[in-house]
């Protein structure tokens, strides 16, 4: 009977939203589809027919408001109470990645955010701009190999890369991946992210016993496996090290750095894993193996998925846009002036501009994440007054947002410029933001700028066969990026 009534007050809440009339028990479940690579599409389809503003939909026992709005988004993402994920997105997660940040709430939220913030501050990403000027020599062996020849599938290569970047970077381990292409571990990416978005668009999945008869069911287990053994496989390496300099430490042994220098280093900032792994409750107690794993297999997964991506559509968008990606190499040029293949520092990094708008833009053109929300636990109060009921999943819904037509002049044109003209702040925001905002934005702005600055000081990149984007829970190209990739005889300005 209370179930009833909430929802009955939550029905007349939300029906002050513009959004189709829902059925009894599936809401409005059939306008999803039942492909899921389709429903985002048809998403887009429901919020152009509803006049391209915040708009509400049931999906089973579930009630969703879909926010485009600036004003909005910002009341939401703001709130320093609503913390929590929506239902269907952790129903969705938790399989492949347990309880970690991403998804927690309440005192384990509190505790990791906490113990993983100072890994991503300015100061611990100092040398990273370094370790990606480094390691991208191992990429050019690659693109050189092709070069003239046939265009590369670029998915193949960017993956791998960032999976070794933020190994080294987070973990302190080198996974040799890039060389390693074979492993189980590199084939799970696109399957885990199919299986998320079938299990997020399908309103059955609440029912454990029924998600058992699926075809899918097998393959989840696999990527579980898959992706649990490979986070296994980082912190034994891990530990290995440390207890390797506890022992140098014992023996008096002579090493590069001291022990207990180098746990102050770690603990002050430093990698992200010796942080878990050298992390005490208050009792004393080491945090346990099974929720460490949690955290690395979250971290890397959604770190390197999201990262290759939008490296990949940026570079797809410079092959279709040839006067741009000159613009990014003049820009190169006035940085590096004849010492044109030297490593960028940070200041360089942050010198550029047009680089970072052309990343934005094409983060803004093609989201990688496509929905992000939370699960109010009261009514909350949006710009014009209407009520957003507790208990809906209120969700930004990027693709919407960020075709806004009263943010965005002539959405559907790519067009970087745009982002230097002044914009409301909560209008463009790939990496979220307030309390829960994307942790790793910082070392993403690295990892983004640094890579494509080495990259197109080397190569012209040149379109290859249309890519065919579906929209699931990350967009992805079902046939990957195909790009040609030409030496370049540039030797600076
Ligand atoms: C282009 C790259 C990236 C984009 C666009 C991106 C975007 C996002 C977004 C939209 C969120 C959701 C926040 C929310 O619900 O409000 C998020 C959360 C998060 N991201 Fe990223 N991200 C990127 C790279 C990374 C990387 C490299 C890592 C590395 C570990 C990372 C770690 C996280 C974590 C741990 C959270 C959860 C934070 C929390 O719930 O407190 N992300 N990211």
């Amino acid at each position: 009977q209370d179930f009833v009534k909430k929802r009955g007050y939550r029905w007349q809440k939300l029906s002050e939203f513009p959004g189709d009339t829902p059925l009894p028990l599936i809401g409005n479940g059939l306008d999803l589809g039942f492909d899921a690579d389709e429903a985002l599409l048809k998403l887009i389809k429901i919020w152009e027919k509803h006049g391209k503003q915040n708009f509400r939909m049931s999906v089973g026992s579930e009630d969703w408001l879909m926010l485009c709005e600036p004003e909005d988004i910002k009341i939401l993402l703001n709130d320093n109470f609503e913390l929590s994920k929506p239902t269907e997105r952790n129903i969705a997660m938790n399989p492949f990645f347990g309880n970690s940040v991403s998804s927690s709430e309440g005192e384990r939220w509190k505790l990791m955010r906490k113990l993983m913030s100072p890994s991503f501050q300015f100061k611990t990403l100092d040398r990273t701009a370094d370790d990606f000027s480094k390691h991208i020599q191992s990429l050019f062996d690659i693109l050189d190999s092709y070069e003239g020849k046939s265009p590369v599938n670029i998915y193949t290569y960017l993956k791998p890369y960032m999976l070794d970047m933020l190994s080294v970077n987070l973990f302190g381990v080198h996974m040799n991946y890039l060389k390693n292409r074979e492993q189980p571990f590199i084939k799970t990416g696109r399957i885990l992210v199919k299986l998320v978005t079938y299990n997020f668009f399908s309103f059955w999945r609440n029912n454990k016993y029924l998600v058992r008869f699926t075809p899918l069911y097998t393959k989840m287990q696999n990527v579980i496996k898959a992706i649990k053994q490979n986070s296994t496989n980082i912190i034994a390496q891990r530990r290995k090290f440390l207890n390797n300099m506890i022992e140098a430490k014992n023996n008096n042994k002579n090493i590069d750095m001291d022990y207990d220098t180098f746990i102050e280093d770690s603990l002050d900032g430093g990698c992200l894993l010796d942080r878990l792994i050298l992390s005490v409750s208050p009792n004393g107690d080491p945090m346990k193996d099974e929720i460490i794993n949690e955290e690395v297999t979250l971290a890397l997964f959604s770190g390197h998925i999201t990262t290759s991506m939008t490296l990949c559509n940026a570079m797809y968008m410079m092959s279709l846009y040839p006067e741009m990606q000159q613009k990014v190499l003049d820009e190169q040029k006035a940085i590096f002036g004849k010492d044109f293949n030297r490593q960028a520092t940070t200041q360089d990094l942050n010198d550029m501009k047009y680089l970072e708008v052309f990343i934005k833009e094409t983060m803004r053109f093609i989201p990688i994440i496509a929905i992000i929300g939370r699960q109010l636990k009261n009514d909350l109060k949006l710009s014009d007054g209407r009520v957003a009921p507790a208990g809906t999943s209120v969700n930004i819904f990027y693709n919407a947002a960020n075709r806004n037509p009263r943010i965005y002049t002539e959405p559907d044109k790519f067009m970087p410029e745009r982002f230097f003209e002044p914009m409301h702040p909560f209008a463009f925001i790939p990496f979220s933001a307030g309390p829960r905002n994307c942790l790793a934005f910082r070392y993403s702005w690295i990892a983004l700028k640094a890579t494509l600055s080495n990259i197109v000081r080397r190569y012209e990149i040149l379109p290859g066969p249309e890519p065919k984007f579906a929209f699931r829970v990350i967009t992805e190209s079902t046939n990957g990026i195909h790009l040609y990739y030409k030496k370049r005889n540039t030797v600076g300005a």
